[in-house]
């Protein structure tokens, strides 16, 4: 099982935007559900006897390849403006080629293990896909399946589950408090019989309304302190009713992209205490930003004051550390601070691939292998790139770009409107559009300077 995010050179030649550098972005842009809850609340569904209605709904391909997911297995899913009705009444099993149809981009097939488990006995996982940043196992995921009594089988075809005695509650410690096992074992234990205590499980906002969600249905989850999570397991869960959290992440990509361009944007939707880790880095690079807290038309203006960005040494971390998924967009803003910054990826080994093509732009960024950030992490010493050094303020100039995954395609998006000159983006529509609504649409509005090339 791999990640099969496809290579740079793979993105087809008309996938390409053209930036013209060199404007401020100013304006406003609305962001709706997070990517990384959505598509889990979507896979809750499936546990209910009854429909679930999930709100603020961003038009994403990660929602059109669970849409896909969901419909094969019987369940009727309907879009109604930015709200999802997902009915699961008819739940049924999916045949292997039916299923590989919506193989190879997300990540999110393999959560489907747990709830179908309960529902039909039987689950299947095909490709994964994702942003390909690391090696992304999944042997946290098997191994947790295992102990709540599924037998797992590899096949030539990919690897197939099956629960001949059912599920029943587990006693668990994640090696790392992963994202993907923790919401794994959260949608397996809710229905398993009896009481499931998971450690180390990671915390995001995105799991916590995770829980939320399976709350609402009628599960009993304890969230402890110490990163213990108890789940009792209950026979029967109900549909749910939800609006999804904001996306963080993409706000905090708008917000960096309104420093670097020395801009300022108000992200409509932006919630202060999902991103205070970003919002206390931003404050210390020199990014300014204020909060309005209104529950209808809230959200954050982010601005470049005017003065002099300052370098900062940051590491990524589970939350509430600073999210993994923030650190190429920050990067990008620090070529433009004055002295040297070091950013230490600690979540995964590989993510920073994209940094090639922001030093072809001019940037002057080294990697290093050692553990930069003061806390020595698990790829320190393993010859993973993974600790950075960027030196500013550097003048970045145009350049023809290949995006390798989605946040780093974002990055060099921004890197390209904060650039002197023409650049072309290659592998826009096959990666940013994954978690980036509209994002061509709010980027003309924020008064972008970017063109489709003329057939
Ligand atoms: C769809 C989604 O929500 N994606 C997010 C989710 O990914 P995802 O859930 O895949 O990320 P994880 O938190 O599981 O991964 C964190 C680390 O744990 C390792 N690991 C994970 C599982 C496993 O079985 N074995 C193992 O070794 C991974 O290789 C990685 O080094 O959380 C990440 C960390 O916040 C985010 O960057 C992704 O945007
Ligand atoms: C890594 C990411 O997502 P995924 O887990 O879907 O690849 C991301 O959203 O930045």
């Amino acid at each position: 099982m791999s990640s099969t995010d496809a290579t740079p050179e793979t993105a087809a030649s008309d996938d390409v935007l053209i930036v013209h550098g060199g404007t401020p972005l100013e304006g406003e842009v609305t962001v709706r559900g997070a990517k990384n809850l959505v598509s889990k609340a979507m896979v809750a569904a499936l546990l209910g006897t009854s429909p679930s209605i999930l709100r603020s709904v961003p038009a994403i391909r990660d929602v059109e390849v669970v849409t896909g997911l969901l419909r094969v297995h019987g369940v009727e899913v309907e879009l109604d403006g930015d709200t999802l009705y997902m009915d699961p009444t008819s739940v049924e099993s999916a045949g292997v080629e039916e299923i590989n149809v919506h193989a190879g981009t997300s990540r999110i097939p393999i959560l489907l293990c747990g709830p179908l488990l309960h529902r039909l006995g039987r689950a299947f996982i095909p490709d994964l896909g994702g942003c390909n940043i690391g090696g992304r196992p999944i042997d946290f995921h098997l191994d947790a399946l295992r102990e709540f009594g599924a037998v797992v089988e590899k096949g030539p075809d990919g690897t197939h589950l099956s629960a001949p005695n059912g599920l029943h509650g587990i006693r668990y410690e994640l090696e790392y408090p992963s994202v993907g096992a923790t919401e794994q074992v959260l949608l397996t234990a809710v229905m398993a019989k009896g009481t499931t205590e998971l450690r180390n499980a990671a915390i995001e906002p995105e799991i916590v309304d995770l829980i939320c969600i399976l709350q609402k249905m009628g599960a009993i989850i304890k969230v402890h302190t110490n990163r213990v999570i108890e789940i009792v397991g209950v026979e029967e869960l109900k549909g749910y009713s939800h609006r999804a959290l904001p996306d963080r992440i993409e706000a905090a990509s708008w917000a960096s992209a309104a420093l670097a361009t020395g801009g300022n944007v108000f992200v409509r939707g932006a919630e202060q205490a999902d991103m205070m880790t970003f919002l206390n880095v931003f404050r210390s690079i020199g990014g300014a930003y204020e909060v309005d807290d209104d529950p209808n038309t809230g959200g954050i203006r982010f601005w470049h004051p005017g003065t002099a960005l300052k370098p900062v040494a940051l590491e990524t971390d589970v939350h509430p550390g600073l999210m993994t998924d923030w650190q190429q967009p920050i990067v990008v803003a620090l070529t433009q601070a004055d002295g040297l910054s070091i950013m230490h990826e600690t979540v995964y080994e590989n993510r920073f691939g994209y940094t090639s093509e922001l030093r072809r732009m001019g940037a002057n960024i080294e990697l290093y292998s050692d553990c930069l950030g003061g806390t020595p992490c698990r790829w320190g010493r393993r010859n993973f790139l993974h600790s950075a050094v960027i030196a500013g303020p550097s003048k970045l100039h145009a350049a023809d770009l290949q995006i390798p995954d989605l946040r780093a395609g974002f990055s060099h998006l921004i890197a390209a409107m904060a650039a002197e000159g023409t650049s072309r983006v290659y592998g826009v529509d096959r990666y940013i559009t994954r978690g980036y609504e509209n994002f061509e649409a709010k980027l003309l509005g924020l008064g972008a300077k970017i063109e489709r090339p003329r057939p």
